[in-house]
């Protein structure tokens, strides 16, 4: 016999592929896989019926289920409208898990009233491998409450349900993707050959389908191991050693003012960057006794030139000229602009300091900014060639680097969420780190125009290190 549910959930189905919240033909998943079929379910904020019809499923599964809790809270930012009509619906209370922290006031993670263990039933749209609801969780758990189900609309069933399973939480799908492939096919929506790809699809073995393990995984100790740029594998090792992955950006523009920051600050960064071009007294020496505060607070100098010109004229820019840039710098930024001449032309001139890391701009921090999502794929696309000297990235997105040996370098941050008159964006450490996917956080202003240089620097060391042990939890 159908049941009333069976009955809802096939029309919704239908609806849900109505308009678009799945879609089929060949997708590029967060985990860098290729899926023919995507689902979307952000589409249904514009559509009250399918809230609506959405809602009355899940309530009736969940009384099906027998599924118990004090609490309810959605995945930001989907599940957020389905847990709030839901909680109407169901007479229960939520909770919200903001993405991040209030900069201000109680800078609590989670909004609502709440006793300590009390259960929380987590809501969500989508999952394939169920890190975003074990992100949630993991904040729900700090704060007392007992996390033991989740209710999701769909389960891609690649290993989702597994993971899930392991860190303590049921997993209850309302649809997986074989029963949509099946109402679709019966309804004539999709044809045999199309379900046949879709089936294969899925059953390949979870292994193959699982996502290969992210750098947002991964200690820096172990990339250090992956990591083919020279300079890269260093740096690794430096922040492991001093707990840091902190970059002072010394943004002064006399000589003697940055040495007084590296000597000051250099036992809390593990890169100190320049730019040589705005030092009003730059001289041999300078270099000389910087290069000897590297040394001694074992911190790498990375000169920001941004180069941006033809193979040929960037070789010169980076080893002739005053600054001779190419003798004393460990790192070095590079637009992918030019194309890879500008990489060529870099290699070229190293000449005897066979030691370089240059890291590309793949995207940029300030507002309006011209680096469009194809522009930073095919900068990644760039790298593959030069993993002998390039490093890594300059990056605001944590699913543009798919080799864990590359190292993401984020700057835009301040200890809160703020701007500056001319488009600069800057977001928390915690932010840069866990949602950002930045490995190393750039701060310039935040520390050097502050009061106490030292004190506001260890607090930044404090806070980036933090939320990246916390991302290796997490993931
Ligand atoms: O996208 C980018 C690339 C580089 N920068 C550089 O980082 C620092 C940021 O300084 P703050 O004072 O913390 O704003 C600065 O040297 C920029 O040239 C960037 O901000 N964004």
């Amino acid at each position: 016999m159908v049941s009333s549910l069976d009955k809802e959930k096939k029309e919704l189905a239908l609806r849900l592929y109505q308009i678009s919240a799945f879609k089929f033909g060949s997708y590029t998943l967060k985990s860098g896989e290729i899926s023919p079929v995507y689902f979307d379910l952000r589409v249904i904020i514009s559509y009250p019926d399918v809230m609506q019809k959405l809602t009355d499923c899940i309530y009736k599964f969940i009384e099906d289920k027998e599924i118990q809790c004090d609490q309810l809270c959605g995945v930001p930012y989907t599940a957020l409208p389905l847990a709030t009509l839901l909680s109407v619906k169901m007479r229960q209370p939520m909770l919200i898990r903001r993405k991040e922290a209030k900069s201000y006031g109680t800078k609590k993670l989670i909004e609502g009233k709440f006793q300590l263990e009390e259960t929380c039933l987590i809501i969500e749209d989508v999952v394939t491998t169920g890190s975003s609801i074990l992100e949630t969780t993991k904040d729900l758990r700090n704060e007392g409450l007992v996390v033991e189900d989740a209710i999701v609309v769909v389960d891609r069933q690649q290993g989702g349900s597994q993971h899930l399973d392991k860190n303590g939480i049921k997993m209850h799908s309302l649809f997986t993707l074989p029963y949509l492939i099946n109402v679709l096919k019966d309804d004539n929506k999709i044809n045999e050959e199309l379900a046949k790809t879709l089936n294969d699809y899925i059953s390949k073995p979870i292994e193959n389908s699982k996502p290969k393990m992210s750098r947002l995984q991964m200690s820096f100790t172990k990339r250090a191991d992956i990591a083919k740029n020279e300079v890269a594998k260093t740096l690794f090792k430096i922040m492991e050693l001093k707990k840091t992955n902190l970059c002072l950006a010394a943004d002064v523009t006399k000589t003697d003012e940055i040495l007084n920051l590296a000597e000051s600050l250099g036992p809390y960064i593990c890169v100190l960057k320049t730019h040589v071009d705005i030092i009003e007294d730059f001289n041999d020496d300078f270099i000389k006794s910087l290069k000897g505060l590297a040394e001694k607070h074992n911190f790498m100098l990375m000169e920001d030139r941004k180069f941006a010109d033809i193979g040929n004229t960037v070789s010169l820019q980076f080893s002739k000229g005053v600054y001779k840039i190419s003798e004393w710098t460990d790192l070095l930024t590079a637009h992918s602009l030019p194309g890879s001449g500008i990489l060529k032309g870099l290699k070229s001139a190293m000449s005897n300091k066979n030691q370089l890391g240059i890291f590309l701009l793949a995207e940029m921090s300030s507002e309006g900014n011209l680096l469009s999502k194809e522009y930073s794929g095919q900068t990644m696309d760039m790298i593959k060639d030069f993993s002998d000297i390039v490093a890594g990235i300059v990056a605001q997105t944590p699913n543009l680097i798919d080799d864990a040996g590359l190292i993401q370098l984020s700057p835009g941050c301040r200890l809160e969420e703020s701007g500056d008159d001319f488009g600069q964006k800057y977001n928390t450490p915690e932010y840069i780190i866990n949602e950002k996917g930045g490995d190393i956080a750039v701060v310039g202003r935040g520390i050097i125009e502050s009061k106490n240089p030292v004190e506001v620097a260890k607090t930044y060391r404090d806070r980036l290190w933090a939320a990246y042990e916390n991302r290796l939890n997490i993931n």
